[in-house]
């Protein structure tokens, strides 16, 4: 049974190893501690290829650690979860449904009713703008507007856990800081704990209200940062305070390490 008094996520002393094509072990993450309390927004920075990715899918289920806990509200991970919502990179859109029956697909899966799920997908494309587009299909929307389906299709099974692996990363420069805007409004009416991937640390620390610094492969936790800007919080101007420079700076003597390390190695590996 889950617990409100376990914290949301909690990974102990969690290792993933995977086995390469040539039959050696691959380390991906190692002896990681994690812990994402209810509600709370959690950005995940780390070098390239640091196994930032593969914690999420422990997280998700879809990979079972080698060694220690992935625990949800207290609970050890077996499989894919329902409360469990993912946006990736790519967009996770069905090419042939209209935006409309996208949205509405998530809670036809569960079982709610037809009329219920397009009164539910309709409120959700409401808040994210996209009413008048719900008979369109996917390849008749720009990238910003199917990141948009993306996330009303998420939002609209209430899921208790968001995992986003670089969900913006593929979006231009302005689109990108709008959804940032918009994925925040959305969350803050959910209490959904989220743990959020990025290379991007200025896109991390305008988000998150804690950022966790990533070692260099094999990933474990190196720092953990509190963000203390206040929220609600638009992203281009939060950038701009004294407050986050300063906090930039910080991260950025601890990340850049890590991100230099990384460097060195692909050199000598090169
Ligand atoms: N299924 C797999 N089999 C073998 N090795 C894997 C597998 N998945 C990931 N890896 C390796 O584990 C390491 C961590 O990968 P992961 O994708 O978690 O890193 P990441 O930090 O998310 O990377 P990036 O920032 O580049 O997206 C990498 O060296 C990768 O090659």
């Amino acid at each position: 049974m889950s617990s409100h008094t376990s914290p949301a996520i909690e990974l102990r002393g969690t290792s993933k190893a995977f086995r390469t094509p040539s039959g050696a072990l691959h380390t991906a993450v190692k002896d990681l501690d994690l812990t994402v309390g209810h509600g709370e927004f959690v950005a995940v920075v780390g070098p390239t290829g640091c196994g930032k990715s593969t914690t999420l899918t422990l997280v998700s289920g879809l990979e079972e650690p080698t060694e220690g806990d992935v625990l949800v509200a207290g609970e050890p991970v077996r499989g894919i979860a329902s409360n469990v919502g993912f946006v990736f990179q790519q967009d996770a859109v069905f090419p042939w449904r209209s935006v409309l029956s996208n949205v509405m697909a998530g809670p036809r899966f569960r079982g709610v009713p037809k009329a219920e799920a397009k009164v539910r997908a309709r409120e959700w494309l409401a808040r994210v703008g996209l009413s008048s587009f719900e008979d369109r299909y996917p390849h008749q929307l720009s990238g910003g507007q199917r990141k948009r389906v993306a996330l009303a299709s998420t939002f609209v099974n209430d899921p208790e856990i968001l995992l986003m692996d670089e969900p913006f990363s593929a979006l231009d420069v302005q689109t990108r800081a709008l959804m940032s805007d918009e994925l925040l409004e959305l969350w803050a009416g959910t209490g959904a704990c989220v743990v959020f991937v990025t290379h991007d640390l200025e896109e991390s620390i305008a988000l998150a209200d804690k950022v966790v610094v990533m070692t260099a492969g094999p990933a474990t936790v190196k720092e953990v940062f509190e963000i203390d800007l206040p929220r609600p919080r638009k992203v281009e101007q939060v950038r701009l305070e004294p407050r986050f420079v300063e906090i930039y700076r910080e991260i950025w003597s601890s990340l850049g390490e890590e991100v230099r390390i990384t460097r060195e190695r692909g050199a000598v590996d090169a």
